[in-house]
């Protein structure tokens, strides 16, 4: 379903760049390397042999030394776009710079220390608990883009050959498709896919970094929310994306030889397409211009985030003993900061609210036809009454839509409190995989997966139905054939260990 746009937000703060220093590695201390970079907290400045500043300082949103840590990136940078997309906003965090720069300990972190998005995910669930006015639902997806195929972490079958596809809605918006979306409800289920993945994703020793990431990853959280008892259903759904990208490099430093060129060569190439569309941003283009999202996966898929309605943070990550390399993660920092994005709140509304708006309209054209109906004599009654007439049916034709989608769907919201542990053992027992989301939010959730359901040959089985508060209307019962629940949301849950309910 297309989010509309409820309000606008400021613009002015919503893409930011920081810069984080990392300290020399192990690597960089046995050759006694040279450090070229030194920073305050605004300006990086470049060093001469003799240890003095050379030139004048880069000036950015906020600039990270070696003995911040990634609490403190996550504090000043992350945080206030995570509140945000709890309250409807999209966000995209990405993590860009050379080889070995440091962008997985900041995203993921390095098993020691925690990473922007473990720091993210506690947050969100932290912000579900602060807010009981209102009721979350959460989902994550896991995508890898290797030589240029996108394939989907998450997923128990690899995807065919050339990957997933990307396609666009009708209405804008780029997604890709088959992506699976796993229900999560608490902050260990999310670190558990995350890790599932990290596992999958395409990772190589080099001699500039013993575990150097092959592909960009994107992991995303889909958050919808609604206010709780809300009479029209409308609902904010926005999406965070956590970007970690693969490194430029060189293969003179890498050592790339073979297959880890060719990968080498793919990394270049989507970078150099993704400067190009930031270059071609910050230069502030009339709407409608054209962009080349296209001449990559992953500008394509980021399109939204860059230029787009998201808050965006790019953390550029950089070497103190790299002189080139450093200058060149700068310079698309710099170009970075002169983009606008223009974010706003993402709000849909279900297809039964829809159908509610619908019918109410379609009443108050029928009251206004019969009341014009009755007046007699006058042009311009009549010219109205037939524009009436055809309002009237636009709205009739409406409705016959959203009553055929509605028959194909059921959406089944509990409101009591359900004995979550009872329900999941009558779930398991289940032959028609009933699926429940509970704790999400104040709120439980239940809900068949209607691509699965198979109709019993004795009517329902209503053994999930002793829940106080829930029935299933009886004409509604044999129509499950695979509608989705709010838009593209496919309601199987299943468990990181893959067992699915
Ligand atoms: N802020 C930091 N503090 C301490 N160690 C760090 C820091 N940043 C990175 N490192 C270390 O530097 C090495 C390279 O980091 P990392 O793998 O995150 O780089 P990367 O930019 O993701 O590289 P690639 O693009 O090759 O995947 C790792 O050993 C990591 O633990």
């Amino acid at each position: 379903m297309p989010p509309r746009s409820r309000s606008s937000a400021d613009s002015s703060d919503a893409f930011k760049v920081a810069i984080r220093v990392r300290p020399l590695i192990a690597r960089e201390r046995k050759t006694g390397a040279q450090m070229f970079w030194s920073c305050d907290t605004k300006q990086i400045f470049q060093l001469g042999a003799d240890g003095k500043q050379l030139g004048l300082g880069h000036f950015f949103d906020r600039v990270f030394d070696h003995e911040e840590t990634t609490q403190d990136v996550y504090d000043e940078i992350a945080q206030p776009i995570i509140e945000s997309v709890m309250e409807g906003y999209n966000g995209t965090i990405f993590a860009y710079g050379q080889t070995s720069s440091g962008k997985t300990y900041t995203m993921m972190g390095d098993g020691k220390t925690e990473g922007i998005i473990p720091y993210a995910i506690d947050d969100m669930f932290h912000y579900i608990d602060q807010h009981p006015d209102r009721e979350y639902l959460f989902r994550v997806s896991f995508m890898e883009i290797y030589n240029e195929a996108v394939s989907d972490l998450l997923a128990v079958k690899d995807a065919k050959p050339g990957g997933l596809q990307i396609r666009e809605h009708l209405e804008g918006g780029v997604y890709v498709a088959n992506l699976e979306e796993k229900l999560v409800r608490s902050k260990d289920e999310v670190l558990e896919w995350m890790k599932k993945g990290e596992k999958r994703r395409h990772v190589a020793g080099t001699n500039m970094n013993e575990r150097s990431s092959r592909s960009h990853t994107i992991f995303r959280v889909i958050i919808e929310s609604r206010e709780q008892g809300a009479k029209d259903d409308a609902v904010n759904v926005s999406q965070l994306n956590l970007v970690d990208l693969a490194g430029s490099e060189r293969a003179s430093q890498t050592g790339a030889e073979g297959q880890r060129l060719k990968e080498s060569g793919a990394i270049n190439q989507s970078l150099l397409t993704l400067s190009n569309v930031i270059r071609k941003l910050s230069e502030c283009p009339p709407e409608g211009a054209y962009i080349a999202y296209r001449d990559s996966k992953l500008t394509r898929i980021l399109q939204m985030s860059l230029g787009g309605n998201s808050k965006t943070a790019v953390i550029c990550a950089v070497t103190p003993a790299e002189e080139e390399q450093t200058k060149s993660t700068l310079q698309f920092a710099t170009t970075s900061k002169s983009i606008k994005n223009k974010p706003v709140v993402n709000e849909v509304l279900s297809e039964m609210a829809m159908l509610n708006r619908a019918k109410k309209e379609i009443a108050n054209l029928q009251k206004k036809i019969k009341e014009m109906n009755s007046q007699t004599g006058f042009l311009t009654l009549e010219q109205d009454n037939e524009e009436l007439r055809q309002k009237l049916q636009e709205k009739e034709l409406l409705q016959q839509e959203q009553e055929k989608k509605l028959k194909n769907m059921e959406v089944f919201m509990c409101r009591s409190s359900i004995d979550t542990k009872a329900l999941t053992e009558k779930a398991k027992k289940n032959p028609r995989r009933a699926t429940w989301c509970p704790r999400v939010g104040q709120q439980n959730r239940l809900s068949f997966d209607p691509s699965s359901f198979k109709p019993p040959s004795q009517d329902v089985n209503l053994s999930l139905c002793d829940v106080p508060e829930f029935s299933i209307p009886r004409k509604r019962r044999k129509h499950f054939s695979g509608e989705p629940i709010f838009g593209e949301l496919d309601p199987v849950l299943e468990s990181p260990s893959g067992e699915s309910f």
